[in-house]
């Protein structure tokens, strides 16, 4: 299909939170006016600091998260507006996830194949041996044998667990799958081979997928577009190689500056000073105060986007934005 699966047009969220006193409430900004989609078979990367808002983001996507304000479309459709059964179940059957720790996201006390056969069961999908045999295809798509149906997860390795977690995201024959920090709890040796299966799902069943992480190498090894954070912005968003060899935002620059090179280049920006607080952005543009090239201008208002050329789909909210020289990504 052509166009985005699952889009998220200038979303807001915005959480209240105790502080203080037994009344007073602080709001939390963890995610303004973000506008980004996933399309079939696209890998959206989703990078930035802690509390940046990636995890946020995320849940919106999967319907965990209801916005404050703006629109989430699933082929075009508002999910928001739609009655709330089909919202459920059109979140429930089209977008999958996988969380960072299986270990804590699969029941331990069910046996792979219950675990793998609840969401079929929830949503009635097929007869009973319909659904038996489609347990042993998913732990065929994810490389596990049939045997693994019967242990329990705390009877697996890290990998096998992982793996058992995207075929329960996969069960419904999603279009999207959302993974958060994926392999961020898995030993280093089988990283690689989670992230070579979530790339092989996404060739083979046409997925779109949107993988956070704080790795910018695997983000920049993975994913078409990336879209990086900073306090509950999207300050910059496009084409993985543009975005990572010609970053035009200060703060992409920094981030991926941080990251050996393949050339070894040696431009390292070492950003000093806290992240400021999500309760209380900076006004204007909320990079300003770490940033080396912030005037009065930046503190204004956020800066509206810029783009590489009318056709591009590679944007940034920068004042001051980085020349379009390209670095050896
Ligand atoms: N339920 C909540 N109530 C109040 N504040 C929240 C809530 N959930 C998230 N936040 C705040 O929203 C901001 C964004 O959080 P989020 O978890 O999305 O960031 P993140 O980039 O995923 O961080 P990390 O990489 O550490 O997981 C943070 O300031 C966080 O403290």
């Amino acid at each position: 299909m052509n166009g985005p699966v699952v889009s998220l047009e200038q979303v807001h969220v915005v959480h209240t939170a105790r502080s203080g006193g037994m009344f007073s409430r602080d709001r939390v900004y963890a995610l303004t006016d973000a506008t980004v989609s996933v399309g079939r078979g696209e890998i959206l990367g989703v990078v930035g600091e802690s509390g940046c808002g990636k995890s946020t983001l995320a849940k919106v996507v999967v319907g965990l998260q209801a916005p404050t304000s703006g629109t989430v479309r699933f082929r075009g459709e508002d999910l928001w507006s739609m009655p709330a059964k089909t919202r459920r179940e059109t979140f429930g059957t089209s977008v999958g996830m996988v969380f960072q720790d299986a270990s804590t996201a699969l029941n331990p006390r069910l046996p792979v194949r219950r675990i793998l056969r609840d969401p079929l069961d929830i949503h009635r999908r097929g007869t009973v041996r319909q659904r038996e045999a489609r347990v042993r295809d998913l732990l065929d798509l994810v490389g596990l044998p049939g045997h693994i149906a019967d242990a329990l997860p705390g009877r697996l390795s890290g990998g096998q667990r992982q793996r058992v977690a995207v075929a329960r995201a996969l069960a419904l024959g999603p279009d999207v799958i959302v993974a958060d920090e994926p392999t961020s709890a898995l030993d280093v040796s089988v990283r690689a081979q989670v992230l070579n299966l979530l790339v092989d799902l996404r060739a083979s069943l046409g997925l779109g997928l949107v993988f956070i992480s704080h790795d910018i190498q695997t983000v920049r090894y993975l994913a078409d577009r990336i879209a990086v954070m900073y306090l509950g912005r999207v300050v910059e968003e496009g084409p993985a190689a543009e975005v990572a060899g010609e970053a035009r935002h200060p703060y992409t620059r920094a981030l991926f500056s941080a990251t050996p090179s393949l050339l070894g280049d040696t431009e390292r920006i070492v950003l000093t000073g806290p992240v400021p607080s999500a309760t209380h952005p900076p006004s204007g543009c909320p990079f300003r105060t770490r940033c080396w090239k912030a005037t009065d201008e930046c503190s204004a208002r956020f800066p509206p986007a810029g783009q590489a050329g009318r056709e591009s789909r590679h944007s940034w909210h920068c004042v001051h934005p980085e020349s379009p020289v390209r670095r050896t990504p």
